[in-house]
């Protein structure tokens, strides 16, 4: 495995709104998109962006914020917050080449990957690998977007 990109950090919310007030008023984000609902994932998403680096430029490649707020039926989420009421850190998504041969590395190193391989919030193939396997960090793998 070579360590890819970091991505974007889940963070789970009760309240994506408030969230957007929080990461604007007191953490001064500038580039906060609007929110959508991912049906088939269960969630409401909405993605803050952060400085590409020190000098606080902003723009697409800096590493996100991913705001996930469960919709109703929602268990993932919705158990998450039920532990955590508040929110908080919910998983890091890094950024692999070929998604497929990450999923059979991470198998071969004996890690628990969540399921198949499928289209995740930023359009691109993902998997989970379970927190128990990566030192408490439920992991998120991405095939890193075509450049377009
Ligand atoms: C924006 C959409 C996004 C995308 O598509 O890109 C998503 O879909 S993210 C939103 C929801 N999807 C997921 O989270 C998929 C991966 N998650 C899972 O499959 C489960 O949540 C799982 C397996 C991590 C835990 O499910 P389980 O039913 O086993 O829940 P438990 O509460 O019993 O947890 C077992 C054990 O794991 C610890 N745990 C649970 N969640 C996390 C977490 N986010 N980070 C770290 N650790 C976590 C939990 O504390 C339990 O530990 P224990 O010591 O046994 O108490
Ligand atoms: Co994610």
């Amino acid at each position: 495995m070579k360590l890819g990109r970091l991505n974007h950090i889940g963070v789970a919310t009760p309240s994506i709104a408030d969230s957007i007030v929080f990461y604007r008023d007191v953490m001064g984000a500038t580039h906060i998109h609007a929110p959508f609902d991912l049906h088939d994932q269960g969630v409401k998403v909405c993605f803050v962006d952060t400085p590409t680096d020190s000098r606080g430029l902003g723009g697409m490649d800096g590493t996100q914020i991913e705001l996930i707020e469960p919709l109703p039926g929602n268990t993932s989420i919705a158990s998450f917050l039920e532990k955590n009421p508040n929110g908080g850190q919910h998983h890091l998504c890094y950024e692999v080449p070929d998604i497929h041969a990450a999923k059979a590395e991470f198998e071969a190193m004996g890690k628990r990957v969540l399921g198949e391989p499928r289209i995740g919030a930023h359009g691109t193939l993902i998997f989970f690998v379970h927190p128990k396997d990566m030192g408490g960090i439920l992991t998120e793998i991405m095939e890193t977007p075509k450049a377009h």
